[in-house]
């Protein structure tokens, strides 16, 4: 790919998208135009972007809105937003709403290549210090794995077994249940503990940038590419390197990466030559990549060579009183951290943790403890503090789904909209599914055929 980077371009009027387009894909941008906010989200989820332009004014989702959703779903990307001439609260609002920077119309296109330059580069920049970061994790305090739960305590167990042999492990589990701490912990009870743990988020970069990020390129192996690089795989070698995010891995990559794994070596962009590595593959996903191996989004050659061991994360709401464990190491954390004297948690309060179904499990949990810690008046954490989704949660009503409560329905249809419940709470994981609902994973496929 030989440009300056991707930008999309964010304008109701279609004239202006074609006259900024052609400027910058005259300076070697690469340009996607779209006329509305939420077409935008729905190009940004799909595609990678290094910049989003907007305008400020648009019909329905504001320019200001859409900032502030793209710093939520992919606070990498940085936006710079087009205000009108004069109007210096719109610019203060922008900045305020996560925007990068902005620039005044009529828009100079001078100053739009230059600014629009800029964030590419900042962009980049960020991406080496995550990078930076996620490398120099140091084994904390904050890095162990709490819990004395049935289902943690057999975690734990499979987790000790199974650290020091070599084999390839795939953890498994909903977003935020501890994935990245479990590959941690293996790394740390493993022979290759002197030696780097490498993450890398498989999710957060395109097939070109992964396969660079793993195998290095050379030196002018594409545009960007002024210095050789040597990637993860040698960045990690005699440790273990964490796939993150492995189910979202472009296919193509993924042959790539089979290769690799089993000649352990592998061919950096741009190189002919081999480069022999020693590397304990290590994958974590959300998703249920047995049915997307059945759906043909994962290569299931690729799924045996990393599934030689599962370790399976159980969601929060299944260990019972580890929630309490796990509010209680938070609560400590933060009032230490923040200095502020907050010894515990009421017993109202304590109670509404347990009832909570967290989809977002630990790491919900750990956020609303440092939500709670800071607004606690008292030196316990009560039921005022929390978050309104969790002081509202109302369990153990019958489930009718549907709109009117006072709607009678056949069996049939509760069946399937529990079934489309239950999917809906384990992000359409249908493994999961099935075992919560306690049918095999055929029946639960059957039943959906049939509704
Ligand atoms: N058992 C645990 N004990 C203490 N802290 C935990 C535990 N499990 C998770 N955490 C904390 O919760 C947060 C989320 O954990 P982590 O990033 O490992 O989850 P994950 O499953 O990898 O999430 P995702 O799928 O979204 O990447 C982190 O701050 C982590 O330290």
């Amino acid at each position: 790919m030989n440009h300056e980077g991707r930008v999309l371009i964010v304008d109701d009027e279609v004239s202006m998208c074609e006259l900024i387009a052609t400027t910058l894909q005259m300076r070697g941008f690469e340009t996607v135009s779209c006329h509305s906010a939420s077409d935008a989200i729905g190009l940004i989820r799909k595609s990678e972007f290094d910049v989003v332009l907007t305008d400020v004014c648009m019909p329905g989702t504001t320019g200001l809105q859409l900032c502030q959703q793209i710093a939520a779903l992919r606070p990498d990307v940085p936006v710079v937003v087009m205000t009108a001439f004069g109007s210096l609260e719109t610019a203060v609002a922008a900045i305020r709403s996560g925007a990068y920077d902005f620039i005044v119309k009529p828009v100079e296109m001078r100053i739009l290549a230059i600014t629009i330059a800029r964030a590419v580069e900042k962009r980049k920049l960020t991406g080496q210090i995550r990078l930076l970061e996620s490398q120099s994790f140091a084994s904390d305090g904050d890095s162990e794995l709490l819990g004395d739960s049935e289902p943690m305590r057999r975690m734990h167990d499979q987790l000790a077994r199974a650290a020091p042999s070599d084999a390839s492990i795939l953890i498994t589990g909903e977003s935020g249940t501890g994935k990245e701490l479990v590959a941690r912990s293996i790394h740390r009870h493993s022979g290759r503990s002197e030696k780097p743990f490498v993450a890398v988020n498989c999710a957060a970069l395109s097939e070109t940038l992964l396969e660079s990020e793993l195998f290095g390129h050379t030196r002018g192996a594409f545009t960007d590419a002024r210095n050789e690089r040597r990637g993860l795989f040698l960045e990690a070698e005699g440790g273990t390197l964490l796939l993150d995010e492995m189910g979202d891995m472009p296919l193509a990559m993924q042959v790539k990466l089979l290769r690799a794994l089993e000649e352990k070596r592998l061919r950096p962009v741009g190189s002919d030559h081999e480069i022999e590595f020693d590397v304990r593959v290590l994958a974590a996903t959300h998703r249920d990549l047995e049915s997307a191996v059945e759906d043909g989004r994962f290569r299931q050659d690729l799924f045996y060579r990393i599934n030689v061991i599962q370790l399976h994360l159980p969601p929060l709401r299944s260990r019972g009183a580890d929630i309490l464990r796990l509010a209680a190491h938070f609560i400590q954390l933060f009032a230490e951290n923040s200095g502020k004297p907050v010894l515990g948690i009421a017993e109202p309060a304590a109670e509404k943790l347990l009832e909570y179904s967290w989809p977002g499990n630990v790491r919900e949990l750990r956020n609303a403890m440092e939500r709670a810690v800071a607004l606690t008046q008292y030196d316990t954490v009560t039921i005022d503090d929390l978050p309104d989704k969790i002081r509202d949660f109302r369990s153990g009503s019958v489930f009718i789904g549907g709109d009117d409560p006072t709607e009678l329905v056949s069996l049939e249809q509760i069946e399937s909209r529990y079934i489309e419940h239950v999917l809906n709470a384990v992000n359409q994981n249908r493994t999961e599914a099935a075992k919560i609902l306690g049918v095999d994973r055929k029946t639960l496929y059957r039943k959906l055929k049939t509704t």
